[in-house]
């Protein structure tokens, strides 16, 4: 074995006794493809660090878009609690705020609230059904409104537990009345002692059944004469405009 080729054999290094020649002078034979490659480790290694802060970012918008759903999800869980809350409340305000209207509702409603209004409220917020309810500020505007008018008989189509109805028989005076009309006596009733204990149930004349033919009796009826000076209706529309059609009102 001759002996191991040393670091100025592969002519890498000049040396100085040779007047600065490389000693082997086969050195270009030692070039390999890698030498080649060596000027391009540069750019290749830029090439991978971008690769991987492109890669970095790519997760940091992924976590950021997770994040983003979440609290998507967390808003959407927080607006259905918040509209549980206002079901107890029969909230169908314009307002865009919920944390405006409850606001306005702790500030400035229920304050004003007659003690037998705030009673069916808690009652009927208690209901399956609360959604339909006349939300306090509603019933409050609607007093307000037949007490302007000085309305002394009025007409209720859909009264549910009665909260507009209480309204109602609160704001007309003792000798007014109220035709008020349901397909279902049984959630009327649900608010009926509560509107007896406030000392107004005999203002109400409460009809059970479709509104439409209700409507037509009395129409037909000559000895109905009374004036009706409020109209009341909730939600249904379409026994409105059909009466309205029918009788070219
Ligand atoms: C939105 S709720 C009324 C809420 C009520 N004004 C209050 O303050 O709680 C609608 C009511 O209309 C009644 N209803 C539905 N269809 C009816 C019809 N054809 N005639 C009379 N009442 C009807 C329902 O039973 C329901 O109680």
């Amino acid at each position: 074995m001759g002996p191991s080729p040393t670091f100025d054999q592969f002519g890498t290094s000049p040396t100085p006794d040779r007047g600065g020649k490389r000693s082997n002078p086969d050195f270009r034979l030692h070039i390999t493809p890698l030498h080649f490659f060596f000027p391009l480790r540069f750019p290749i290694q830029r090439k991978l660090k971008l690769a991987q802060v492109h890669k970095q970012r790519k997760a940091k918008r992924k976590k950021l878009f997770i994040s983003r759903v979440l609290a998507m999800a967390t808003n959407t869980q927080d607006q259905q609690s918040q509209a549980g809350r206002h079901q107890e409340v029969g909230h169908k305000s314009l307002l865009q705020s919920d944390a405006l209207y409850q606001y306005i509702l702790e500030t400035s409603v229920y304050p004003r609230e007659p003690e037998p209004m705030k009673e069916l409220r808690k009652l009927t917020a208690k209901h399956p059904w609360n959604l339909m309810t006349t939300s306090a500020d509603e019933g409050q505007f609607l007093n307000m409104l037949l007490k302007l008018i000085n309305a002394k008989n009025t007409m209720e189509i859909g009264v549910y537990t009665g909260y507009s109805l209480l309204a109602t028989a609160l704001a007309i005076p003792d000798d007014g009345k109220i035709l008020a009309m349901d397909v279902n006596r049984e959630n009327y009733e649900l608010g009926l002692p509560v509107i007896q204990k406030a000392g107004v149930a005999h203002k109400i004349d409460f009809k059970e059944g479709p509104a439409l033919p209700v409507l037509d009796q009395l129409v037909e009826d000559v000895n109905f004469n009374n004036p009706i000076h409020f109209f009341f209706l909730q939600n249904l529309l379409i026994i409105e405009l059909n009466f309205m059609l029918k009788n070219k009102i």
